[in-house]
């Protein structure tokens, strides 16, 4: 029996059309719109557009609308998966937010395409036959949230963008897919990462994220306090470490209590505190510095972001990032 499948666009490359000048764009329509007839040998498809934005448009706002929609669609129709079209460059941290923020048992899969849709080659529509598959599939149930991208299968926890322009450019820099979609299967050879779910009902805080680099001083560090932020990730250097100036700034956060996360800019392996000296992260993590294990800076921000709009029951914000 055909599965129902839920396909809702959010816009992005794979919805977009380059004109005669070469610049992509959205299109008044969106080109994407319909293609649910060319899905029905796979599945019951109902379609819905929830915005036409592309990616770097979208914020924390646009992710918690989309799990409200994801909740409501879900308490009124039977529905065996989810198929999110979205633009690349911030595919992770939706995919994160929705892993983080939701609980159900079916796929929720996202996709894109990293060519427009009238482009020479163009990997839209095939992306999402893919996604919709995975959708489909029954090993692809309890997973948590997927990315569905060049015949691979992602975690949202550790998915990220690798490359401005590839087909291939995402990638699972600590653990590699979790499975794979080929011509007659799909496959998921991984057990998931444990996920954690949190309910959020709101984002009103604001998180800032800072990368650190040689010879980086206070100033940018304090601006967080001057500029009025909840908190802040800082991507620091190799397995978490800053220079001594911004440890000074670092401290002068904490003493507000402005929560400061560290994650390490380097895209693979885990932060962790180990070094003792001026601006190491055995010292920071001593000043009370919180080590995020083994996500992004991206996807830490917006994790800290959901942990601090948890005002009716706060978190503690120690544990949830172990
Ligand atoms: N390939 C893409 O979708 C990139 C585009 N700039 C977006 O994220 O909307």
């Amino acid at each position: 029996m055909k599965k129902n499948i839920l396909l809702i666009h959010t816009g992005g490359t794979i919805s977009m059309k380059m004109n005669e000048t070469g610049a992509v764009l959205p299109n008044e329509k969106n080109p994407l719109l319909g293609v649910s007839e060319q899905l029905a040998k796979y599945a019951n498809i109902s379609e819905m557009e929830a915005f036409n934005l592309p990616s770097p448009h979208i914020t924390p706002k646009e992710m918690l609308y989309l799990r409200n929609v994801l909740q409501q669609y879900a308490s009124e129709h039977p529905i065996d998966g989810v198929v999110i079209t979205h633009g690349t460059d911030t595919l992770e941290e939706t995919a994160y937010f929705l892993d983080l923020t939701t609980k159900f048992d079916f796929p929720i899969v996202l996709t894109g395409a990293m060519r427009s849709s009238n482009e020479l080659g163009a990997d839209g529509v095939y992306n999402l036959v893919e996604a919709v598959r995975v959708a489909c599939s029954e090993e692809a149930r309890d997973k948590g949230v997927l990315v569905v991208m060049n015949d691979e299968i992602h975690q949202a926890f550790n998915i990220t963008k690798t490359s401005t322009s590839s087909v291939n450019t995402f990638q699972s820099p600590q653990y590699g897919p979790i499975g794979l979609v080929t011509k007659k299967m799909v496959h998921i050879h991984q057990a998931p990462v444990k996920r954690r779910y949190v309910e959020v009902n709101s984002i009103e805080k604001r998180v800032a994220l800072l990368k650190v680099y040689a010879g980086m001083e206070r100033d940018l560090i304090e601006a967080i306090l001057t500029l009025g932020y909840d908190g802040v990730v800082l991507e620091g250097l190799g397995q978490g470490n800053v220079p001594p100036d911004v440890a000074v700034g670092i401290q002068k956060l904490l003493d507000a209590n402005i929560p400061v996360i560290l994650v390490s800019r380097c895209f693979n392996g885990i932060a962790e505190g180990v070094y003792g000296y001026v601006g190491g992260g055995k010292s920071l993590e001593n000043s009370g510095v919180i080590f995020a294990n083994g996500i992004n800076g991206q996807k830490a921000r917006l994790k800290l972001l959901i942990g601090l709009n948890q005002e009716s029951s706060p978190i503690d914000l120690k544990e949830f990032f172990n």
